[in-house]
């Protein structure tokens, strides 16, 4: 019995360790009769329909220094392994992060945690044991697995996957697991080939035949037929033309197992010794995005190699199409491929690595478990891929020019695209963030990625880095987009998905439908279910069945044609509705807005006439008081002066009176002296004439004043006189304003009936579409009825689909947007508009 050590997380999704996903995977695999081993039916019943939910392994491998770097001073103490997990990373002086971190952004101490860390003393068979153990064991249980490795250049990514003659690096030791775990039980023929994404095909004798000479071509290539098994495995694995020889017998597991080797615990695989299992490899690279096939030999070296397209099957699963399947029967013969595929690779010399890698190459086996030696049944296909990305280095740092410039550039670009996907999986895995788009179509490497990072495989990422302070900042970079990665939970999908059953066809590519005690020919999709993919191989369907999907295609297509019609109508008619409803929404808006302005446009004028009519009385008023302050006289002085006017006339009659008296006495007197009499006259003249003057005098200064006063009193009625010209002026402006309002509303009147025209209009529409409608329920049945008298009948309904809709397209409704628009309502909107912009 097997302890669960599983966990939930907030989501709900099961995380479950390695060590039980290790047994899910090993029970869950079938054994040879079909039936479920004894640990599935007791342990785990239920846990094989269950995704599981695993952090992506990412290990971080530090490189140690070459005596000629410490002799240029690059230890500089950047790199601090603190424990099986952590590793801190300080800034050197003169990298950018320790400016940036003395001008206050950012630190010059980082710290990183890893699945597990592994030093610079850590051996290749060490650093194997510890991080691939668990993921080979999954493979050869039916689980694909993707091994990556990322850094800069020069920091020994090739090295941990390929490794050197001496020291075999995780690709040969991973073969030669396998090779050691099926042994006996492995299947020489060559009659069973990967096919496609996950699919057998079943080679004729002839294609055997074939497939031998090719791999021979393949193989004489190396030029190295003489050589001993021996010298052979000593140079296999020599990448980087290292002269050095490896240790290794005859035996490629015993070679290993010198290295104290430990081999894939048996109990924990379940490979059943009747099940049989055939090993294929593929060698390819993605150079400036284009994909190449590194086991293509070339007749002449000027031939130009030829670029592979990337395709999709009907689940969707990408491959590369045409690439080379080579079988091969042990370790030293794949090594002997990958040698071959290692000469056609991209590397090139730049200033930080002699030998530097161009290109992102991909080695990939395929593991095809076959039972029934008489009559041979797949039961399983399994792919492991290496994958040895280019450096991720800047291109200034490398000085590059032309070629290599472009060649950092697909490289970098590749990498940011890898990284954008590892980041947006990161971000769709956090259920409060929006999810976002993972472009994993935008570069060939993550196409061929993505369904590692989908559920159908296990991928594992392994980190390089060096300790030179001269490329800190770089590898600052790399352990910054590692911890972005580590980060990323990764679902491995049940195996009861599709996808772990693979499909087997024959040589001619058809599907032969006895492949498997557990599959029928119903687990074959329907070749109509198909969609329109990049790739759908139609060859592998008989004629029959192509016929027959043709017709299934052309009463789906008339079906579809029909729903569409049917909807476009509901379209139409939800259409209608909505725009009548507008109108009707725009036409309450548009009275109840009219109703408002003139409500308050007739506020305005009689606010107005009464601040008019204010105004003008205050202005009267104004003035009055101005005129009766100018012309005070208090009472006193008026009744004093009027006594003295009255005094003064009183004065003048005694005057009058005592002169008639005096002229009396003067007559009664006759005969006084002439002289005196004359000298008296003179005397009463000269007074009478002072008297009279002064008495004039007042008189006249009297008029004067009473002049002046009428003057001015002349003057204030002028000035009123202007002041009501003024008053009358502003009240006929008034009158023309309100006359102006009375015409605006009067327009907005006219406004609101052509908006009833044009509701009216949709009414119309509307009756329309619901005629419409039932003509084409009225044909429908009529088209039922007639199907079985036609002879043609896909035409005939097409022919009746088409009428309605250029019915449709005739109908008020059709043109309504197109012809009419001129004479609808719409263009008398139009119309109406500039009167909308003045007002
Ligand atoms: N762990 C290690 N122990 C000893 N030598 C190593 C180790 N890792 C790398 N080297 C050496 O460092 C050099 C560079 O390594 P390698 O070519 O693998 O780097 P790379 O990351 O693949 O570079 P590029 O991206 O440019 O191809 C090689 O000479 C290799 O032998």
């Amino acid at each position: 019995m097997v302890p669960l050590h599983g966990t939930m997380d907030d989501e709900g999704k099961n995380y479950v360790s390695a060590e039980v996903s290790d047994v899910l995977e090993s029970i869950s695999f079938l054994n040879v009769e079909g039936k479920p081993s004894p640990l599935e039916s007791t342990v785990l019943p239920n846990m094989e329909e269950q995704q599981v939910y695993q952090p992506l392994k990412v290990f971080l491998r530090v490189r140690p220094f070459s005596i000629a770097e410490l002799e240029s001073h690059e230890s500089q103490g950047c790199v601090t392994i603190e424990d099986a997990q952590t590793v801190i990373l300080n800034a050197p002086k003169e990298s950018s992060a320790m400016k940036s971190s003395e001008r206050g952004i950012g630190h010059a101490v980082h710290r990183f945690t890893f699945s597990q860390v592994f030093g610079p003393e850590t051996t290749q068979s060490e650093f194997f044991e510890s991080s691939m153990k668990e993921i080979v064991r999954a493979y050869v249980n039916g689980v694909n697995g993707l091994v990556f490795t990322y850094g800069v250049t020069n920091a020994g990514k090739t090295f941990t996957i390929q490794g050197t003659s001496k020291d075999l690096g995780i690709l040969p030791r991973s073969l030669d697991v396998i090779f050691n775990h099926i042994k006996e039980r492995h299947y020489l023929k060559m009659n069973f080939k990967p096919y496609l994404s996950n699919d057998v095909k079943k080679l004729e004798d002839a294609q055997v035949k074939q497939e031998e000479a090719l791999k021979t071509a393949i193989l004489a290539s190396l030029k190295e037929e003489t050589e001993n098994i021996l010298n052979t495995m000593t140079n296999i694995c020599d990448v980087k033309s290292e002269p050095s020889s490896c240790t290794s017998n005859s035996h490629p597991s015993n070679s290993l197992a010198e290295k104290n080797f430990v081999p894939l615990d048996i109990h924990r695989t379940n490979m059943h010794q009747r099940t049989q299992a055939s090993v294929w490899i593929s060698f390819c690279e993605i150079y400036n995005e284009y994909v190449y096939d590194l086991l293509n030999v070339l007749s002449t070296k000027s031939q130009r190699r030829r670029v592979l397209r990337i395709c999709e099957d009907q689940e969707g699963n990408s491959y590369i199409k045409d690439l080379k399947w080579i079988n091969v029967q042990s370790t030293e013969e794949a090594c002997k491929l990958l040698k071959i595929g290692n000469k056609n690779r991209s590397f090139a010399c730049t200033r930080m690595n002699e030998q530097s890698s161009r290109s992102h190459s991909i080695f990939s086996i395929r593991l095809l478990k076959l039972t029934d030696e008489q009559q041979p049944r797949v039961l399983g296909v399994s792919e492991l891929s290496f994958c040895d990305l280019a450096g991720s280095e800047r291109c200034n740092k490398t000085h590059v020019f032309g070629d290599r410039l472009k060649e950092a550039g697909n490289i970098n670009n590749s990498l940011h695209i890898l990284g954008k996907c590892i980041a947006a999986l990161k971000q769709n895995q956090n259920p409060k963030m929006k999810p976002s788009y993972i472009p994993f179509r935008e570069s060939k490497l993550t196409r061929l990625f993505q369904p590692f990072f989908c559920g159908k495989g296990k991928a594992c990422m392994i980190v390089n880095i060096n300790q030179h302070a001269s490329t800190y900042d770089e590898t600052l970079h790399v352990m910054k987009f590692s911890a972005i990665a580590r980060q990323v939970i990764q679902t491995i999908l049940p195996k009861s998905f599709g996808y772990f059953s693979p499909k087997l066809v024959g040589g001619d590519g058809k599907p032969i439908m006895h492949f498997d005690a557990n599959t029928s020919v119903d687990d074959f999709p329907d070749s109509t279910e198909t969609s329109a993919e990049e790739e759908v191989d139609i060859t592998i369907l008989s004629h029959e069945d192509l016929l027959k999907t043709t017709e299934n295609l052309k009463e789906k297509l008339v079906a579809e044609r029909q729903s569409k019609l049917l909807l476009e109508v509901k379209i139409r008619k939800e259409m209608a509705e909505a725009m009548f409803q507008q109108l009707l929404e725009t036409e309450d808006a548009w009275s109840n807005r009219l109703e408002d302005m003139k409500d308050s446009y007739e506020e305005k004028l009689e606010s107005k006439f009464e601040m008019y009519k204010e105004a003008i009385k205050k202005h009267a008023y104004m003035c009055a008081m101005e005129q009766i302050e100018e012309h005070y006289v208090p009472v006193e002085e008026f009744l004093a002066e009027q006594e003295k006017v009255e005094d003064r006339e009183r004065k003048i009659l005694q005057l009058e009176r005592q002169l008639d008296e005096q002229s009396g006495k003067l007559l009664a007197l006759g005969s006084l002296n002439s002289d005196v009499l004359t000298t008296e006259n003179n005397m009463e003249r000269d007074l009478m004439d002072r008297t009279m003057k002064r008495a004039n005098e007042g008189l006249q200064k009297q008029c004067e004043e009473k002049d002046e006063l009428i003057k001015s009193l002349k003057f204030k009625i002028q000035k009123l006189n202007e002041t009501l010209l003024e008053a009358n002026e502003g009240y006929r402006k008034m009158a023309e304003e309100n006359s102006q309002l009375k015409h605006t509303i009067m327009l907005k009147d006219q406004e609101i009936s052509s908006l009833q025209i044009w509701a009216k209009c949709v009414f119309e529409l509307e009756e329309t579409v619901s005629s419409l409608q039932k003509e084409l329920e009225e044909r429908k049945k009529h088209f039922f009825v007639e199907k079985p008298k036609q002879q043609k009948p896909r035409r005939g309904l097409l022919a009746s689909l088409k009428s309605p809709v250029a019915t449709t397209a005739c109908t008020p409704l059709g043109k309504g947007l197109g012809k009419d628009e001129e004479a609808s309502p719409y263009s008398r909107k139009k119309v109406l508009l500039p009167h909308k912009a003045k007002e």
